[in-house]
């Protein structure tokens, strides 16, 4: 059996190391996932990101065909602003709209999880609420100069400099910053079982 991380997020792959997961003693192996990320007509944002999460490590999987009795892992984040998705910025007039909108608000982040081996698939939503502090223009000028936000869901990153605009937050801080571990352990303890 192998596992496979069907992802290009750096985050996604510490996040597997930070718990436990090494890639040494699980030989998880890295493939990347291209899938179409276009919203369906009135799909809700949670169907959205879960229907994302499990169209990644189904992708990951017709990429796996190398490995031994693949099982793969793949992840998506988004940022829901009353009910409106925020993914990641496409430019950066973009992130300074979505910083525009997060600024004095809360918002929450949905990260869904998924893995299959093409027999059994598994997955799991993490819902996260996240308060943001008043920016001023100044602040996210400043903030989207220093590139941080284009790679990201909502144009944050909590984990870096945009957790100086975190006043609280309630729910998973791992599926903020990309993989909820509580919720992923779980998976992989499923689909362990699952040979
Ligand atoms: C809100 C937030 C998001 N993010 C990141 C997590 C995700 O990597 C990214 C959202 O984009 P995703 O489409 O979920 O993931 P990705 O394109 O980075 O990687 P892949 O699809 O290959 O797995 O935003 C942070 O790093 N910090 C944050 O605080």
């Amino acid at each position: 059996m192998t596992w496979v991380l069907a992802s290009t997020s750096p985050r996604r792959k510490e996040l597997l190391a930070q718990a436990g997961f090494s890639f040494a003693q699980f030989r998880f192996h890295v493939v990347a996932p291209d899938i179409d990320e276009t919203p369906k007509a009135n799909e809700l944002a949670q169907e959205y990101v879960c229907r994302l999460a499990i169209e990644k490590a189904q992708a990951g999987l017709a990429l796996s065909a190398q490995f031994d009795q693949p099982k793969v892992l793949g992840s998506d984040t988004i940022v829901v602003l009353n009910g409106v998705i925020l993914g990641k910025p496409v430019d950066v007039d973009d992130a300074k709209r979505m910083l525009a909108l997060l600024s004095s608000n809360t918002h929450e982040v949905m990260t869904a999880v998924a893995i299959t081996d093409g027999q059994h698939t598994v997955h799991r939503l993490c819902k996260t609420q996240v308060s943001f502090c008043q920016l001023s223009a100044a602040d996210i000028d400043a903030y989207v100069a220093t590139g941080e936000p284009m790679d990201k869901a909502g144009a944050y990153g909590i984990q870096a400099l945009g957790g100086c605009f975190v006043e609280s937050i309630t729910g998973s801080y791992s599926a903020v910053v990309g993989l909820p571990l509580v919720e992923t352990r779980e998976l992989l303890a499923c689909m362990m079982q699952q040979t």
